[in-house]
């Protein structure tokens, strides 16, 4: 495992946002368009207060996350409401959005529409991640009904998901999306996440460990 281990969190961020920059423009050189998923969660907000601040070719990346509660965007619980206000905002407001929630519609009848627009975007351009100290990451959570079939190589591009212990349903990028990715970031801090990865690291079982499905090619960032 590619482990990155920084002083602090602040300096975490500001070098990954470069090299997530970098990332983008490499992919910009030779495509038109480029697709770029993030985490929702309470640790990329700083990410993408300083990564929305970049000067690139926004209006040529989309934007999606890696999963969503399924809940409207006035809910604090959205995680593409912590997108737009933090990552779509002073420069990266030109970049497209593929959200995921559709108001008034179950999981499974909103993917379709999501479905049909990911494909054209895939293989990912650039992905991060963030993780649980339960070694979740997306929504692929350890004792999920569907995580067996989302980690499978024949799974759908995106999948409605319930997770032991989550307040809402959700939905998910599944396995196949998420270790295709081009270029693979994961974000981290503190002790327990610390432990969790090598943990995960050394089972290496995405049935047990859902994050080692990408640890063989990804970047893991960690801060205190
Ligand atoms: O919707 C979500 O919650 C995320 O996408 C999820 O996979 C997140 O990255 C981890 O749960 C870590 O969350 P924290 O950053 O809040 O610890």
């Amino acid at each position: 495992m590619n482990l990155v281990e920084y002083p602090d969190r602040d300096m975490m961020m500001m070098d990954l946002a470069d090299t997530l920059a970098s990332d983008l423009n490499n992919a910009l050189m030779s495509n038109d368009k480029v697709s770029f998923a993030v985490p929702g969660g309470t640790t990329p907000g700083p990410l993408f207060d300083t990564l929305s601040a970049v000067r690139l070719d926004w209006d040529r990346v989309t934007v999606l996350l890696g999963d969503e509660r399924w809940v409207p965007e006035t809910s604090e619980r959205s995680n593409a409401r912590l997108v737009r206000a933090r990552l779509l905002t002073g420069h990266a407001a030109t970049a497209q959005f593929l959200p995921f929630y559709t108001d008034g519609l179950e999981p499974d009848e909103g993917l379709q529409a999501v479905s049909a627009k990911l494909t054209p975007m895939l293989p990912l351009s650039v992905l991060v991640l963030g993780m649980g100290a339960d070694m979740h990451t997306a929504s692929l959570f350890p004792g999920s009904e569907q995580l067996a079939s989302a980690v499978a190589s024949d799974a759908p591009p995106v999948m409605a998901v319930t997770a032991p212990g989550q307040p809402e349903p959700r939905v998910t990028l599944t396995g196949p999306v998420l270790s295709g990715a081009m270029s693979t970031h994961v974000v981290i801090t503190g002790a327990a996440k610390r432990a969790a990865v090598e943990r995960a690291e050394s089972l290496d079982d995405p049935l047990v460990a859902p994050i080692s499905l990408i640890l063989k090619t990804a970047t893991v960032h960690w801060a205190e």
